[in-house]
């Protein structure tokens, strides 16, 4: 069960957003009105034909009702033109009122690791946006024409529109029995293609370490299974919609025979209003009466996955508010303050970080080092405002840097993912992080990180382009493009997570001279490594272990700490400070 909604609560972003949509629906509207009565011309047409033109053999009569016709026919056909535009023009309007949105809401959504997807929210949206020009909405818009129908049969004769009232009772009971029994393996149908198609989608991008390892037969077998639940689900919603679709054409052709039937009867007992024509008259509005309803009951299917689409779309909007406009801050100069913080994944995971603080005076470089999964890479992402914390803050010059607008904190900022993380495009667009190519600044960055003879060396020099994730390149060089990506633009702030672990001695002492020079140039850095030779350039050394400060302060001193630690301990250094005490 849904929980009830408070009744001040506003309405959802799409609700909004559709409300702004009535003035298409209500030209829509009118035109299916006009169209839906149009409908009635042939029938029209065919009394006339019928009754005057055989009576009179008059081929002026015949050549007027068919010119007349034909008329009818094309306003008919431009009227449905125009239903059909204006509510193309709607999702076009709908589309852009939101895609932004959810661009950015799926981009927060993968940020803070809320399941659900990429190209789902995309696909959630299409649906969306497809539904309001689709033959059910269509269909719908239709319904004022069942009731002008309907008032006509009462017209005719008051059994009549009963008759057709009770059929049409009939098959909205049929409607809902269909919701209820379809809807359920419907809605599973649709989460288990999800899940198979991420499945596919998760195991595919890894087709290298499937194919060494000769691990396609189970992964597919995997697939399989998932796809077979989609299957059977799909199946068994689609056997019993067939069933209750063919009850309602059944029921609807039943109703325009049975209101011809009802109607001669009264006609036999001279209570037919307006004769023998109304009788044919009566068979054809009972039709139009139930149409929007049968037209509802066999188009169920969009329906129910159109509803499902947007349920998550909503939740989606819901559970990633968008950014509120933060003030403009002056820029940053690189004085980090880490108050003692606890932090964890996003999404109430459990604590990793537990009370790690430190704070960095511009030009400062601080080395992180520590065992593997001790916290390093949960700090770099606190540090860049990626991950919030629980409590405490990271501020750069006072200001917390996870609120700080990104657009605006970014090009201060120098990050480097341990996944390194390129983008399909040039290299000169990655270094330049795909902003306005300054050429310039980004040969200074390739320069600092010893890239640009190589760049030079590439078929398209920095027009090369890397391919997707960088799969063009090596690891090494796609680091060092990281790197001087990183670097670009002389930001005051850069964090580096195992900024050497593909870097070969060159790579290394690139990297070195460029820490340097930047430092000299009042740039912050901190450094998370498992190799030691970036000790060579830190001032200040933070030791973690198990998410807590183990050891934090200048180089040397904590170096000599964790020397005479192992010393105390009576025996050898453990064997990472005995490399870090070297290589310083
Ligand atoms: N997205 C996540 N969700 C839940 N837990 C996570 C997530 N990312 C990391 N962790 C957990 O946080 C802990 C610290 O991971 P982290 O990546 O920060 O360590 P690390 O010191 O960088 O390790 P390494 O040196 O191996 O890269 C690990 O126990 C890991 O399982």
């Amino acid at each position: 069960m849904t929980p009830a909604k408070p009744a001040n609560q506003p309405p959802s972003e799409l609700r909004a957003a559709l409300a702004t949509l009535k003035p298409y629906f209500r030209r829509a509207g009118i035109f299916s009105l006009l169209s839906g009565l149009l409908v009635l011309a042939p029938s029209g047409y065919m009394l006339e034909v019928y009754g005057r033109v055989v009576n009179s053999r008059s081929h002026t009569t015949l050549w007027m009702l068919t010119l007349l016709i034909l008329g009818v026919y094309i306003v008919m056909e431009l009227l449905e033109w125009a239903r059909s535009e204006m509510m193309r023009a709607a999702s076009v309007e709908l589309d852009e009122r939101l895609r932004g949105r959810i661009f950015h809401a799926i981009f927060d959504a993968n940020l803070r690791r809320i399941p659900g997807g990429t190209q789902q929210p995309l696909n959630d949206f299409k649906q969306v946006r497809e539904f309001l020009y689709s033959p059910v909405l269509l269909g719908v818009m239709e319904s004022p024409v069942s009731i002008v129908m309907l008032v006509l049969l009462f017209l005719i004769n008051p059994a009549l529109g009963w008759a057709a009232i009770a059929f049409a009772c009939v098959i909205t009971l049929v409607a809902w029995l269909n919701e209820r029994s379809t809807k359920p393996p419907l809605m599973q149908a649709n989460r288990a293609a999800i899940a198979a198609q991420q499945y596919a989608d998760g195991s595919l991008r890894n087709a290298e370490v499937i194919e060494s390892m000769g691990m396609l037969r189970d992964v597919h077998a995997r697939w399989m299974d998932k796809q077979r639940e989609f299957l059977n689900l799909q199946a068994t919603a689609s056997e019993a919609a067939g069933g209750f679709q063919a009850l309602s054409k059944f029921l609807q052709t039943t109703l325009s025979s049975g209101l011809l039937g009802l109607g001669c009867w009264l006609l036999l007992h001279g209570e037919l209003h307006g004769g023998d024509v109304m009788m044919i008259m009566a068979s054809v509005f009972g039709g139009r009466v139930v149409a929007p309803l049968v037209q509802a009951v066999t188009q169920w299917q969009s329906v129910v996955n159109v509803r499902d689409a947007w349920g998550r779309l909503d939740q989606l909007l819901a559970a990633v508010p968008a950014r509120p406009e933060n003030m403009a801050l002056p820029a940053p100069r690189g004085a980090l303050q880490v108050e003692p913080v606890v932090a964890g994944a996003p999404g109430g995971g459990a604590q990793i970080l537990r009370g790690v603080g430190f704070a960095l005076n511009p030009g400062e470089v601080l080395a992180v080092v520590g065992p593997s999964a001790s916290g390093k890479t949960t700090l770099a992402r606190l540090l860049v405002g990626i991950w919030p914390s629980m409590a405490g803050k990271v501020r750069l010059d006072g200001a917390d840097v996870f609120a700080w607008d990104k657009a605006e904190l970014g090009p201060h900022v120098g990050y480097l993912p341990q996944g390194v993380e390129l983008f399909d495009g040039s290299v000169a667009e990655n270094i330049a992080r795909f902003g306005e190519v300054d050429m310039a600044r980004v040969e200074e960055a390739a320069r600092a990180v010893g890239l640009h003879d190589f760049i030079l060396g590439l078929p398209q020099g920095y027009e090369t382009a890397v391919g997707a994730g960088g799969a063009r390149l090596s690891g090494g060089q796609r680091q060092r493009v990281g790197l001087a990506r990183a670097l670009y633009g002389n930001p005051v702030f850069v964090v580096l997570d195992e900024p050497n672990s593909s870097l070969d001695e060159e790579g290394d002492a690139a990297l070195a001279r460029a820490i340097q020079f930047m430092k000299s140039r009042g740039t912050t850095f901190v450094i998370m490594t498992h190799r030691t030779s970036v000790l060579a350039v830190a001032d200040k050394m933070l030791v973690l272990r198990d998410g807590q400060t183990q050891a934090f302060g200048p180089r040397d001193e904590v170096l000599a700490a964790l020397q005479q630690a192992a010393q105390q301990a009576q025996q050898p250094p453990a064997a990472p400070a005995r490399q870090l005490a070297t290589a310083a």
